[in-house]
């Protein structure tokens, strides 16, 4: 492929441009883009030709290949190692307890923390220690396409600030709040990484006994959330929004807690991703009136 070579951080201002080839996607990594060049334009350099990856299904954050499920294969681990060259691959088993610690298994290389580009925001974090739910990605975009600048949010379930970050960037002010002290520290390294050390406060402890005053949104990111909802609404008035997650549609428990709190609300779920062969992970969004 004949491709330029760009910061990752302007390809979004590349769209359009005569030379670009839009039949064809970009090549990320590493903060660098190799953008594929139309005929009869420059380029600089010829990349080899990229065999289409049909093989089993993982995650790639910073230069760790994340998968989920049984363990691969040799077959299988072998050919995620040629198609993404990664420092390391590791399989969460699965995640433990209310801080949702994962439990890791290093199947090739090393493993440890990485420095991950999303969708223009810097995560950093260390995958075997820390949940990062890179499934949520759609989630987390329409989060901050929702928000509206000056917004007063409260994330009662912060992680790294996978939703705190975003939010922050699309101008609102955020309350962060997380109880795993690793979690915590990484938070606080994502602030300061994406330059939001001026909207977003993070507190480490229980949220329910950090929420304070009114918040215009309340981001409710743990499948646990409905049974907290009585602290969160707590904290609302009249047009405040809840995003709140659980496995399943939880919209019968939210209008329970809704109208036990005095309140009402309308309801509206959707669907975030597979989670097990029959459930999924869903999100609610709860308008209040
Ligand atoms: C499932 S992770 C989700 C992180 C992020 N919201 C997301 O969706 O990707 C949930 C996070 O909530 C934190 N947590 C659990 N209970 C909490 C509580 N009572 N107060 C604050 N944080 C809590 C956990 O430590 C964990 O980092």
């Amino acid at each position: 492929m004949r491709a330029r070579k760009v910061p990752a951080n302007t390809l979004a201002d590349l769209a359009g441009e005569e030379w670009v080839d839009p039949t064809r996607r970009p090549y990320v990594r590493d903060g660098t883009a190799w953008v594929p060049v139309r005929e009869g334009y420059p380029a600089d350099e010829n990349l080899p030709e990229r065999t289409r990856y049909r093989g089993r299904g993982y995650h790639l954050v910073g230069d760790i290949a994340i998968l989920h499920g049984d363990a691969p294969t040799k077959d299988e681990l072998a050919a995620i190692v040629e198609h993404c060259r990664p420092r390391g691959v590791i399989r969460v088993k699965g995640y433990t307890g209310v801080m949702r610690i994962p439990d890791v298994e290093v199947l090739y290389g090393t493993a440890g923390e990485v420095r991950h580009r999303e969708q223009g925001y810097t995560f950093i974090l260390d995958p075997t220690r820390v949940m990062f739910a890179q499934g949520n990605r759609i989630e987390k975009a329409r989060i901050a396409s929702l928000v509206r600048p000056g917004e007063r949010i409260a994330d009662m379930f912060a992680g790294i600030g996978y939703f705190s970050i975003p939010a922050a960037m699309s101008g609102a002010q955020v309350h962060a709040m997380e109880i795993n002290p690793i979690a915590f520290e990484y938070l606080q390294r994502n602030i300061m990484a994406n330059n939001l050390a001026d909207r977003v406060t993070g507190v480490l402890g229980d949220c329910r006994e950090h929420l304070s005053g009114i918040y215009d949104r309340i981001l409710m990111g743990h499948f646990d959330a409905p049974s907290m909802l009585a602290d969160a609404l707590a904290h609302v008035r009249s047009g405040s929004v809840l995003h709140v997650h659980s496995i399943g549609n939880a919209t019968e428990t939210i209008q329970k807690e809704v109208a036990k709190a005095g309140l009402e609300a309308a309801v509206t779920s959707r669907r975030v991703k597979k989670y097990g062969p029959h459930a999924w992970h869903m999100v609610q969004d709860v308008t209040i009136s």
